[in-house]
């Protein structure tokens, strides 16, 4: 199967299914010399793993990771990095149905046109579960943006039909909600309308919004590998993601140049900024200084409760009940998911940069 690394410099290839005997990543392109251990890799997987609320699928995994290569007396060694996590939960009974029928909205129907045959438990490859390598390797991405000063974090911006008020919002009490919103008043009102959805075996989908700061300007490469087109693909990948935007994204379709442009200005301390940021932070595919915003559309959970109507291998007509342990909203979990991509995303990007200017590259390896 190819589609699997994602990268140019900072590279990763994730592997495993969700019923297999694990799930991990091999980082290839970290520099030598970064302090990373498990214990700190485990609180990003911690914030993804299942079972934690009622808003999650039971499944219930430790998502314990192991470092296995590439790290030397608590730093990076420049090799390449391997990490794994076992799974221990599996159900796969649950999925002995599955096997010969295609959920409407997972990917059972496409990968068994496309391979011919599928590893059907707990939707194999393409499970949610293929998240846990991202979410590692964006550890280690973010360990190297935290040295260069630069920050990610997502939220929860809206679940269903509620949003956050961004007057009430502060994205530092996003933890206090179990569905990871920033406006304790909307994730009370959102938890409603999704006990309402689940008792009705319905689920729900929502808008991740991700924040760069930090970001310093001229990272990105034209034409094929801009930065909004990079961070676009990185997001898209994960699963049950179906929109990607930067700045105001579609908003700015409905707008006049006049109220799209934002106005440069250069401050007292001579530094350049933006009067408003509806770029989000890139022009041409280049940073250009300000907050990157990003944001996701999350589709809701394919696989529901409710009868539905579907087809078998032997394309008959069926009525079918899935059963099993399913997430009634991806969006807080893939949360994490989100930082993890954009910032590995970042780093490629700013280690291609570093090869784009010969005043630099002369100033580095001169003698
Ligand atoms: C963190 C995470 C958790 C997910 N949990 C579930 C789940 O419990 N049940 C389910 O049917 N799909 C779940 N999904 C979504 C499916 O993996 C996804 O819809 C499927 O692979 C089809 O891909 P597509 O939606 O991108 O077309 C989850 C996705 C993510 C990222
Ligand atoms: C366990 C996780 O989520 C799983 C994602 C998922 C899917 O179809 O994507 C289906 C379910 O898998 P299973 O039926 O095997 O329990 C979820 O529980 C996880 O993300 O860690």
């Amino acid at each position: 199967m190819s589609g699997s690394v994602f990268g140019t410099i900072f590279k990763i290839s994730t592997w495993g299914e969700s019923h297999g005997q694990g799930i991990g990543v091999v980082v290839d392109g970290c520099p030598s010399g970064l302090r990373l251990d498990e214990e700190y890799i485990q609180t990003y997987l911690n914030r993804r793993k299942p079972g934690q609320t009622k808003y999650s699928t039971p499944r219930k995994e430790a998502d314990k990771v192991s470092i296995l290569s590439g790290v030397f007396e608590g730093k990076t060694t420049g090799t390449p990095i391997s990490l794994i996590v076992y799974n221990e939960n599996q159900r796969s009974g649950d999925y002995s149905k599955i096997a010969s029928y295609y959920r409407p909205g997972h990917a059972d129907y496409t990968f068994d046109q496309k391979y011919g045959f599928r590893d059907y438990r707990g939707g194999g490859r393409s499970s949610g579960r293929e998240t846990i390598g991202r979410v590692a390797a964006g550890a280690i991405a973010c360990a190297i943006l935290k040295d260069l000063g630069i920050e990610v974090r997502a939220f929860t911006r809206s679940i269903g039909p509620i949003s956050i008020n961004e007057e009430q919002a502060s994205i530092d009490q996003a933890y206090l909600s179990p569905l990871y919103m920033p406006d304790l008043k909307a994730s009370k009102e959102a938890e409603d309308y999704l006990l309402e959805q689940m008792n009705q075996h319905n689920s729900v989908g929502g808008i991740i919004e991700c924040i760069v700061t930090g970001m310093p300007a001229g990272i990105g490469e034209p034409v094929f590998d801009k930065l909004d087109a990079s961070l676009s693909k990185a997001v898209m990948s994960i699963g049950a993601v179906k929109g990607v935007e930067i700045g105001d994204g579609f908003q700015c379709a409905m707008k006049l140049g006049s109220e799209n442009n934002d106005s440069f200005l250069v401050l007292d301390d001579a530094k350049v900024s933006k009067a408003s940021n509806h770029a989000g932070g890139i022009l041409g595919g280049i940073s250009d200084g300000s907050d990157i915003i990003l944001r996701a559309a999350i589709k809701p959970t394919p696989s529901i409760f409710r009868t539905q109507n579907t087809i078998n291998q032997n394309k008959e007509n069926i009525e079918i009940q899935i059963q099993g342990r399913h997430d009634p909203v991806i969006v807080p979990r893939a949360v994490v998911v989100v930082e993890a991509m954009v910032a590995i995303t970042l780093v490629d990007q700013l280690f291609m940069g570093m090869a784009s200017r010969m005043d630099r590259i002369k100033e580095f390896y001169k003698k």
